[in-house]
């Protein structure tokens, strides 16, 4: 799951810093790699770096980019390593001029597309997906006007991308059709924002005009927006983990808060699995919005068992095992004075491969929790994701080939329980057929090969 960002200011100075901006409200996106393409008068310019944001820019960079149009983007890898190669926005050069991508989600025909076009003569400078687009694109462009290119380029892929895009100095976004990925516009003063998330709007001081619908492209050249329908499709497959964990709870999504689907998960949680307790705590940071629905429905006092360093970032979406295990013990501290003697309720959006759980629940019994139940704002992840989330295979899920009951042993709880389907379909409030739900039933929206879909 990467953050993406399409800006166009007429303030040539400015453009760099407001991508910079929204990039950096979009940092619990993708924390391995940031970089920002400027179409400058004549060409692209682009600069891109290993790290947050904050590592990869600085005032004298960004001063060094001027134009109009520009994308940006962070990364959280799913195909191809985690190395600068990979880094977006990815440019690729042609006769057409200059290309700049960025990809947020996740190509299930790569393998199939990369060796056709390489058997056509192409070489790839990458291993990631996002080059596939950028490529074709290029080669689409040769031949037909943006539209038809789109269109034709959609007709190729499978899988998930939201995309901004510059063709020269025409910033374009486009969302596949089964809308996997959010994306939303919103216009300012000084012209338009398009982002993965309306906090990135915010963030630059715009105003929110709506969603990208699954299937449109938005088209910014020489100022001028417009908004076309390049696919459709009779199904959408918006991605319910981004309202379990991955967005950020201020952002609003297809019309739906993030902090309302996760604080409704949180009260039919307690609901459904109620607990006798003297206290609810978050598991910090994305438990919080669920435990404070839990604690408010149940009745049971709302106190932190745990206080995460507040420099530490997200642990999921790093590339190594190694450095989630190890992150988990700086990210996260117990309480002592508030949990000694007490039954204590973790509230936690997920468990996916159990890294996080296996730790604090023996943190806090260690500060002298007598009792530490688990609940879980969301239901077993038992299946892999192939559309932009890195958990592609069932060994790594810690709920794949174990009962709940197993589950509860191996993280040490006194409880465990997890939110139902129909729960989480509830809080969230779209019909299951316009929802990604493969992680947690394995069936897929979309073919792909060895798992059974539903369409
Ligand atoms: O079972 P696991 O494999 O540990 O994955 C699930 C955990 O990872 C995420 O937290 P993360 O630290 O990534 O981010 P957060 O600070 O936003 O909660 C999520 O919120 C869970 O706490
Ligand atoms: N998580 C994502 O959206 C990743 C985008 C792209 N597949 C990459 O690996 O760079
Ligand atoms: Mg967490």
């Amino acid at each position: 799951m990467c953050g993406i960002v399409g800006v166009y200011c007429e303030n040539e100075s400015l453009t760099p810093h407001i991508t910079y901006y929204a990039l950096f409200s979009l940092q619990h996106r993708g924390q391995e790699s940031a970089g920002i393409a400027v179409a400058g008068n004549s060409s692209i310019t682009a600069h891109k770096g290993m790290g947050l944001v904050t590592q990869v820019f600085d005032e004298r960079i960004l001063s060094r980019m001027n134009g109009k149009a520009s994308v940006g983007h962070v990364r959280y890898s799913t195909t191809g390593e985690s190395r600068i190669e990979n880094a977006q926005p990815l440019l690729v050069r042609s006769k057409v001029g200059s290309i700049a991508v960025a990809h947020n989600g996740n190509l299930v025909n790569y393998w199939g597309l990369r060796s056709g076009l390489e058997g056509e003569g192409r070489a790839f400078l990458t291993d990631s997906d996002t080059e596939i687009i950028a490529q074709l694109l290029s080669a689409c462009l040769l031949d037909y006007d943006t539209v038809e290119a789109l269109k034709i380029l959609d007709s190729k892929l499978l899988g998930s991308y939201a995309l901004t895009i510059l063709v020269n100095d025409t910033l374009i976004a486009y969302r596949d059709p089964l809308g996997f990925r959010p994306l939303c516009i919103g216009e300012a003063d000084f012209g338009y924002v398009i982002a993965s998330e309306s906090c990135a709007i915010d963030a630059t001081g715009a105003r929110f005009i709506r969603d990208v619908k699954p299937g449109e492209a938005v088209i910014i050249e020489d100022g001028k927006l417009e908004f076309v329908r390049i696919s459709e499709s009779k199904r959408r497959a918006f991605c319910v983990f981004e309202y379990i964990y991955f967005a950020r709870p201020d952002s609003i999504i297809d019309g739906k808060s993030v902090y309302g689907v996760r604080h409704t998960i949180g009260r039919i949680l307690a609901k459904e699995n109620p607990v006798d307790a003297d206290m609810v705590s978050p598991v910090p940071d994305s438990g919080t919005t669920s435990s404070i629905g839990f604690a408010q429905e149940s009745g049971i006092q709302y106190l932190e068992a745990l206080i995460k360093n507040r420099y530490v970032g997200r642990t999921f979406i790093m590339p190594e095992q190694r450095m989630r295990e190890f992150s988990v013990r700086i990210k996260m501290n117990a309480v002592r004075s508030n949990v000694e003697g007490k039954k204590v309720v973790l509230v936690d959006d997920s468990i996916v491969r159990g890294t996080t759980s296996r730790k604090i629940v023996d943190m806090v019994r260690a500060a002298g929790a007598k009792e530490v139940h688990f609940r879980v704002g969301s239901p077993p992840i038992i299946a892999p994701c192939y559309f932009g989330i890195d958990m592609s295979t069932r060994e790594e899920l810690i709920a794949s080939c174990r009962s709940i009951e197993e589950i509860r042993r191996t993280i040490n709880a006194d409880s465990l329980a997890y939110l139902s389907l129909d729960g989480l379909l509830e809080a969230v409030g779209i019909d299951e057929n316009e929802l990604c739900l493969a992680c947690l039933t394995g069936k897929y929206p979309i073919p792909v090969p060895g798992e059974k879909c539903v369409r």
